[in-house]
C-alpha cells in the first residue's frame, strides 16, 4: 500500500485529476518506471530466456567447458535474485533503481535484462513495456487498489511466469473517495 500511494502522488502531481495519463507523461513518472522494473526483477515472465540455447561446436563459457550439441538456458530469475548483486534480493523495492538512475532494463545490463540481450533480444520489448507503464499508470490514477483476499506471490511456470493463485482485489474509484 505505502509504494500504491507514493506512486499515486506521483501521478497526481505530474498529472492530476483532469485528464488521463498519456504516454508522454511516463517519462515523468521515475518511480512508477522503478515500479516495474522492480517486478520484472522479482518476476522476470521469461525466467529462463528462450528455454534453450543449443551449442553448435565445442566452446568455452569462462572456464566452463561447454561440448557441441549441449542445450543450455539462460537463468535469468536466477541472476535477478543473486544476492551478490542485488542487495536484499527478496525485498520489493522500487527505491533501488531511483539509485540507480539510467539503469537500462532493454538488454545493455546483463544484472537485469527481462527481455534477453543480444541477437535473441525480444523484438516486442519497447511495445511490452509501453504498454505495461501506461496501464499501470492508469490504473493507479483511476483507482486504490486493495486486496480481497490474502496475497500469495508463488510463482508457477508455464509457458512464461504466472502466479499460482490469481490476484484477487476490489477496485475502489479514487475520484469517488
Ligand atoms: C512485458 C512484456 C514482454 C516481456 C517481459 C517479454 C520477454 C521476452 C523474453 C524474455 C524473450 C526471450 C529473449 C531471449 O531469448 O533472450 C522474448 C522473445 C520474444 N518476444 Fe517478447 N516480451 C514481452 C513482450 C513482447 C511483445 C509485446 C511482443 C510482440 C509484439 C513480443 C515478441 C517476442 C518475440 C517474437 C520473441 C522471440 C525472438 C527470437 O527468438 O528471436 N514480446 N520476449
Amino acid at each position: 500500500q505505502d509504494v500504491q500511494e507514493k506512486a499515486q502522488e506521483e501521478i497526481d502531481t505530474c498529472v492530476g485529476h483532469n485528464r488521463n495519463v498519456q504516454d508522454s507523461d511516463i517519462q515523468n513518472l521515475p518511480y512508477l518506471q522503478a515500479i516495474v522494473k522492480e517486478v520484472l526483477r522479482l518476476h522476470p515472465p521469461g525466467p529462463l530466456l528462450s528455454w534453450a540455447r543449443l551449442a553448435m561446436h565445442d566452446t568455452y563459457i569462462d572456464k566452463c567447458f561447454i561440448p557441441a550439441g549441449t542445450t543450455a538456458m539462460v537463468n535469468m530469475w536466477a541472476i535477478t535474485h543473486d544476492p551478490t548483486i542485488w542487495e536484499d534480493p527478496w525485498a520489493f523495492k522500487p527505491e533501488r533503481f531511483i539509485d540507480k538512475e539510467g539503469f537500462s532494463i532493454m538488454g545493455s545490463d546483463l544484472r537485469l535484462a527481462p527481455f534477453g540481450s543480444g541477437r535473441r533480444v525480444c523484438p516486442g520489448r519497447v511495445l511490452g513495456l509501453t504498454t505495461v507503464h501506461l496501464w499501470l499508470a492508469r490504473l493507479l490514477q483511476q483507482f486504490k487498489w486493495l486486496p480481497s483476499k490474502p496475497v500469495d506471490l508463488s510463482e508457477c511456470l508455464k509457458l512464461s511466469l504466472e502466479m499460482k493463485k490469481p490476484l484477487a482485489c476490489c477496485a475502489f474509484n479514487r475520484s469517488s473517495t
